[in-house]
């Protein structure tokens, strides 16, 4: 006999378990499920521990920096406390306890197992039947994705998931890929001692953001000894003795652990979609700016493809919330979507890159300026590579697109997404006053060579 429900949510990532929790709050009967850990990547195997890892290495780059600010210090790194950080604080051991205990306390009912959906208003869950009066609600997120390079599949490689798990920094690492995952990673083992080479089959890394972004990043990884290698498509993959070895073009490198941070395979294939009338056949999900995919079926998330963050997750949970509960709400807006790469210089980036807007046809104009030549990063002396990268609508005088590369550039971007979120005219944002001396005032800097 199916069970009678308001609301169905698979996957219980960031955005599902938000809410699940709100709409339980609200006083409907929410079925949450969840085939691995409530909490999904960002906890476990994502953002905060692999930030952990971020926060530790970037201490001993600092500590490094003493020599040439204020005397000396000896650093002796040890990977042991952020492991134990990871395992204690972030994760548990890998644990969900707390995240069920908090979804069940709210009112929500937690179901452990893989949910399909069986038609209009039906799920399953092994032997379970829900009848679901109100919503599905799709958070169901993505896997690592592998590429099919000769001889990786049958070797001991890590993903994100198992690099979170890594309780020594090992004594070399190849990383496949230079995204977000890849670099972080790669620069956070490096610090930490291990000998790093990176590999990315495009002509440069974060290839999605500004070409100075990748510049930027490749040049800080090459003076602190990490190789990069980009264009370097990988052919193949062997493991022998306990050794790795990739080869791309004529270059082989060895190493003791090769991480694979190529990009993400959403899961959306086998979650009987096809019963609802949805396409699941694509890279994402097409979703209304109520983020409905179908009558009654949401999805929120990665599987949306809007940016794959936890932030984006959250946003979109909060309308379908809102949406399910009958309250005003305009649906998402994706002008000003931020995004931050918790590397050494941070890079983050809002909105449209130049190109992005050219593509549009944009009447396009930008500027650049240097965080080095800023009072604030000429103070800060070593450590301080960075910029800042305005991406202007000259039509509209608006900006639409901002890097912030540097120190906290992640921080420094906050007040580039309001403008941005806003359109703020660029009039107004001349008329500003900007704090001496500060990282951020860098962007009166770029404002005024527009
Ligand atoms: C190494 C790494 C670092 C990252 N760092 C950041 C960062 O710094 N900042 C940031 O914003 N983002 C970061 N991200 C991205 C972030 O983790 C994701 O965007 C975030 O987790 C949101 O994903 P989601 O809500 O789509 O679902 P996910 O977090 O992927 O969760 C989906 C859940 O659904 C479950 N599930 C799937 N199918 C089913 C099914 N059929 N039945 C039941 N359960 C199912 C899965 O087990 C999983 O728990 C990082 C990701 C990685 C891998
Ligand atoms: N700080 C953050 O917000 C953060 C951190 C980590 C991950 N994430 C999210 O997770 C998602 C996945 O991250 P990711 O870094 O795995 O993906 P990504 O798509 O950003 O980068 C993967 C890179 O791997 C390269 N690649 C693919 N196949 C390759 C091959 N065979 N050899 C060499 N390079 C290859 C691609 O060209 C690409 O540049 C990101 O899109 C991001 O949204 C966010």
């Amino acid at each position: 006999m199916a069970e009678q429900v308001d609301v169905v949510v698979v996957g219980m990532g960031p955005g599902g378990e938000s809410a699940a929790a709100e709409l339980a709050r609200a006083g409907l009967v929410v079925v949450g499920v969840e085939r691995r850990l409530v909490g999904g990547e960002c906890p476990y195997y994502g953002c905060i521990p692999t930030k952990m890892m971020v926060r530790g290495s970037d201490a001993l780059a600092e500590a490094r920096r003493v020599a040439d600010l204020a005397g000396t210090a000896e650093v002796t790194p040890d990977f042991a406390p952020v492991a134990q950080r990871i395992r204690g604080e972030a994760t548990d051991d890998w644990d969900d306890q707390v995240a069920a205990d908090r979804f069940t306390d709210a009112g929500g009912r937690l179901v452990r197992g893989e949910a399909v959906i069986t038609g209009p208003g039906a799920v399953r869950v092994g032997d379970r039947e829900f009848t679901v009066a109100k919503a599905i609600i799709l958070n169901t997120g993505t896997e690592p994705a592998v590429p099919p390079i000769t001889g990786l599949a049958d070797t001991p490689f890590w993903t994100n998931r198992d690099a979170v798990a890594a309780t020594e920094a090992p004594d070399s690492l190849i990383v496949l890929g230079g995204g977000a995952i890849g670099l972080e990673m790669a620069q956070a083992f490096s610090r930490f001692g291990t000998h790093v080479t990176v590999f990315e089959a495009a002509d440069r890394l974060l290839a999605l953001e500004e070409p100075e972004s990748g510049e930027l990043v490749e040049k800080v990884f090459r003076e602190e000894g990490i190789a990069v290698h980009t264009g370097a498509s990988v052919e193949s993959v062997s493991h022998e003795d306990g050794r790795f070895a990739v080869t791309a073009g004529t270059v082989t490198v060895e190493a003791d652990r090769l991480l694979v941070a190529t990009g993400r395979r959403p899961n959306i294939r086998d979650l009987g979609l096809d019963t609802v009338g949805v396409d699941a056949s694509g890279r994402s999900l097409d979703a209304d700016e109520h983020l409905r995919v179908a009558d009654g079926v949401y999805a929120i998330g990665d599987i949306v493809g809007k940016g794959a963050f936890t932030h984006m997750s959250m946003y979109q949970a909060a309308i379908v919330a809102d949406h399910v509960l009958g309250k005003d709400n305009a649906g998402a807006e994706y002008h000003a979507v931020p995004r931050v790469t918790f590397t050494d210089p941070e890079v983050g980036a809002v909105g449209l890159t130049e190109q992005q807007a050219r593509d549009q046809g944009l009447n396009v104009a930008t500027s650049v300026s240097e965080i080095p030549s800023s009072s604030r990063g000429w103070i800060h002396k070593t450590g301080n590579e960075g910029f800042i990268k305005l991406v202007a609508d000259t039509d509209k005088g608006v900006l639409v697109g901002a890097t912030s590369a540097g120190p906290t550039g992640g921080e420094v971007l906050s007040m580039l997404t309001l403008a941005v979120h806003e359109r703020t005219p660029i009039a107004n944002l001349r008329r500003m006053i900007y704090a001496y001396p500060t990282f951020h005032r860098a962007v009166e800097d770029a404002l005024s060579r527009l």
